[in-house]
């Protein structure tokens, strides 16, 4: 946080000082990709991650300590009956993680990925956004610093996710915030709002984007006013892996909406990131296409937790292996001339 100033004023400098991708180690990947023993282009959408991966690590493609950082928060928006489970949940969730019950845990065991939670003040659910701000300045950019800190021990591609009854209204008031259209467009079932549920959640994202309308032309005040507490810390670690050269996967509508909130403030700030896969979330379709990107999986999953990113690590993981652990041409004798030596 700033000596003087206000609490954003460090994340405003950051966000306009991005470093961009490694020519070199691009080039270099590229190079290695052409004498692998394979027709050209034959991987598909594999060699673009191993060039991905080489661009924004500034090193040989490869993921040997993947990590899973799932970021849990209770959201004031929920005392509107918007959604079928209570906040309670969140808390028994977190708890499922650590005792290795959830769909994540058999996720990570199946692709060998690390899993860390970071629970968020869950007992002080943030502000309802459809009458006051969800966080103070101090408060958001407080989270988004505790938020950097999940890379701190390692890793070398960040998979996100989160956890947060009530969190896909405050998504769906972020994306209504930042792309405009109609609520409806942005709104959906979440983990199961049907019927007067959905009116409300509805209605309540209407009222929230209305009540901060004058406010919503700083994506920082959007994430501070429509967001949450993991929404915060997770739009912090995208940050803090792209200045640590750590590539990251983003996970369903509530990651996105997150991750969007960067891109509003730069246009370049997710170019560090891989969408794992598109949920069945409606909006998240719409989201990601805002974001110019093509999610990797998709699978019909909308629940969250990472499980949507963790399942692409797996993508990505078998990238790294073939652009690392295949032979060239050259060393495997493949030739497409008859007794001959060059391919
Ligand atoms: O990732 C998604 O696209 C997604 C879609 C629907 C629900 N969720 C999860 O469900 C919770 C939020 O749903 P809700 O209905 O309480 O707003 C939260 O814990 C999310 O992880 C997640
Ligand atoms: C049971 C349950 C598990 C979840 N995982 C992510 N969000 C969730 C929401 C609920 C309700």
């Amino acid at each position: 946080m700033s000596v003087s100033g206000l609490p954003f004023d460090d994340f405003r400098v950051l966000l306009q000082n991005l470093p961009g991708p490694d020519p070199h180690a691009l080039v270099a990947a590229r190079e290695r990709d052409s004498q692998l023993t394979k027709p050209p282009g034959a991987l598909g959408r594999l060699e673009e991650i191993a060039f991905w991966l080489a661009a924004w690590t500034g090193r040989a493609p490869a993921v040997n300590r993947p990590l899973v950082a799932i970021f849990a928060g209770n959201h004031g928006v929920t005392r509107h009956n918007i959604t079928p489970f209570p906040s309670s949940v969140t808390q028994q969730m977190v708890e499922n993680f650590a005792a290795g019950g959830a769909a994540i845990n058999q996720i990570c065991v199946t692709h060998d990925l690390g899993l860390k939670i970071f629970d968020l003040a869950l007992d002080y659910p943030t502000g309802d956004i459809a009458t006051e701000a969800a966080l103070s300045e101090r408060d958001c950019a407080a989270t988004m610093a505790f938020g950097m800190e999940a890379i701190a021990g390692g890793t070398d591609l960040l998979c996100i996710g989160e956890m947060g009854i009530g969190n896909t209204t405050v998504a769906a008031a972020i994306n209504l915030a930042l792309y405009g259209g109609e609520a409806e467009d942005w709104v959906g079932p979440g983990t199961g709002s049907h019927g007067e549920l959905l009116e409300r959640k509805i209605a309540v994202v209407k009222q929230a984007v209305d009540l901060h309308k004058d406010h919503l032309n700083d994506p920082l005040e959007v994430l501070r006013r429509l967001g949450g507490r993991e929404v915060a810390a997770i739009a912090g670690a995208i940050l803090a892996a792209r200045m640590e050269k750590i590539p990251v996967l983003l996970d369903g509508y509530v990651v996105t909406a997150a991750a969007s909130i960067l891109k509003a403030a730069n246009p370049a700030a997710l170019d560090h990131c891989l969408i794992g896969h598109v949920s069945g979330e409606p909006g998240h379709l719409r989201a990601i296409e805002k974001l110019g990107k093509t999610p990797l999986l998709a699978l019909g999953m909308r629940l969250g937790e990472g499980t949507g990113a963790a399942l692409a690590a797996g993508i990505v993981k078998a990238a790294a292996a073939c652009h690392s652990g295949m032979a060239t041409f050259e060393q495997a004798g493949v030739t497409n001339k008859e007794n001959g030596h060059s391919h």
